[in-house]
């Protein structure tokens, strides 16, 4: 493990610190490329884009860019540790965008006093940009900052951990309970965590199906239920009339165990009180809800997913985010809907159902089959079939549900 660590470290660092950076795409070699490049031909596309701001999709890198952008108030499942300490997440999902979708995205860290600060400076930079991926912050505000910049953005502002995880849990749980041979309308659920990626989750998941007083979720102080007085008005949304208090009185007999709040909260004993075949996704990152190995020597009839790229099952928002980005910017979406997002859910529970080529497989040393069943209910992050479902999926849904400037899918077996 000290290994493992040294090795993250020393991959940030060298051979130069960091993960992205900047190259040209144009020739800047002589004295006429400078001068296209630059003072005096820059002047030309300034006029165009002041005469009609359109014109900077033609002329500058703005409909291929999303800002990757965090207040660090929710670094993964390690807490609010301030902006800068998110930069590495930042920048590694920028890294995603470029390797999955290659969508140039550029990281940015926003330290704000208030709320309204932060919409502020966001919306303020946000013509730069195609699209803005928000990332790594912290429920409820982040409700709220999400609202605001949908309606004051004229570009697609999607909150990663809501969304982008709410979609991938979706398409992986679709498939789990088919393959457990439970209905999601009879399906019980018991959420652990009740931040932005669990309301997110729980919300998409009502939207497919799964029934709201099927569903228990569980802040610090316990379950949500009818008789707190403590509750926003997103839980608020999840309280449900009942006795139960603690994550043992709501797990026994549950379906579905979704993790999405710490490392290590769920205990063996607890596992052990589900009903038969049940489903756990423990998506805390980097570490599990419960660790792989001690659910499977809990119970053997469970379909186990987690955050992580070590294990089968990777419920992890990379499944989505350069895919849906990719759709909705090549078709100019003004927004990302429930539409694209339910779009997003089956193009992506689809896949899983298909064979696995061999270039897949050859991209996971150690793994030599992959199919459909409980250590692959969704497709790898290195399937290079995930770009063309998702984002034609999802220009398609945008097009069709009225969001698109333009009514062009590109044919992404050409890319
Ligand atoms: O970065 C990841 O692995 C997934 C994610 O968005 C998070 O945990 O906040
Ligand atoms: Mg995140």
């Amino acid at each position: 493990m000290t290994d493992f660590r040294q090795r993250a470290l020393d991959y940030h660092e060298f051979p130069v610190p960091g993960k992205t950076a900047v190259t040209l795409t144009k020739p800047a070699e002589s004295s006429m490329d400078l001068a296209l490049a630059y003072s005096p031909g820059v002047a030309e596309p300034v006029r165009e884009i002041a005469d009609n701001a359109d014109n900077a999709y033609r002329f500058t890198n703005k409909g291929n860019t999303v800002a990757v952008i965090s207040n660090g108030t929710a670094i993964l499942g390690l807490g609010n540790l301030g902006p800068l300490a998110s930069k590495p997440v930042m920048e590694g999902k920028a890294l995603l965008f470029k390797r999955f979708a290659n969508i140039d995205a550029t990281d940015i860290q926003v330290k704000h006093r208030t709320t309204e600060d932060f919409i502020n400076t966001v919306e303020s930079i946000a013509d730069t940009f195609g699209g803005i991926n928000l990332e790594d912050i912290k429920a409820p505000e982040c409700f709220e900052i999400e609202r605001e910049l949908i309606a004051r953005c004229d570009i697609p502002v999607f909150h990663d951990d809501q969304h982008g995880t709410a979609i991938v849990t979706a398409a992986g749980m679709l498939n789990a309970l088919e393959i457990q041979g439970k209905n999601i309308a009879e399906a019980s659920f018991v959420c652990l965590g009740a931040g932005a990626a669990a309301i997110a989750c729980m919300s998409l998941l009502i939207k497919c199906g799964a029934k709201r007083e099927n569903i228990y979720m569980l802040d610090r102080q316990g379950v949500i239920h009818s008789d707190r007085d403590d509750l926003n008005e997103y839980k608020a949304l999840f309280a449900t009339p009942t006795d139960k208090r603690t994550l043992r009185d709501a797990i026994a007999g549950a379906d579905v165990f979704l993790g999405l709040s710490g490392a290590n909260l769920l205990g063996a004993e607890e596992l052990a009180l589900m009903a038969d075949k049940p489903v756990i996704f423990a998506c805390s990152n980097p570490d599990p809800e419960i660790s792989p190995a001690i659910a499977h020597a809990t119970r053997q009839d469970l379909i186990m997913g987690t955050g992580r790229s070590d294990y089968p099952n990777q419920v992890n928002n990379v499944l989505c985010f350069p895919f849906i980005f990719r759709g909705a910017l090549d078709v100019r979406a003004s927004e990302i809907n429930d539409a694209m997002k339910l779009a997003a859910v089956q193009a992506l529970a689809e896949l899983a159902k298909e064979e696995v080529p061999a270039s897949v497989l050859a991209a996971y040393p150690g793994i030599d089959s992959l199919s459909f069943g409980a250590d692959y209910v969704l497709p790898k992050p290195m399937d290079p079939r995930l770009l063309p479902r998702i984002a034609s999926a999802v220009a398609q849904a945008a097009i069709d549900s009225g969001v698109a400037q333009l009514s062009t899918i590109p044919d992404y077996t050409q890319r």
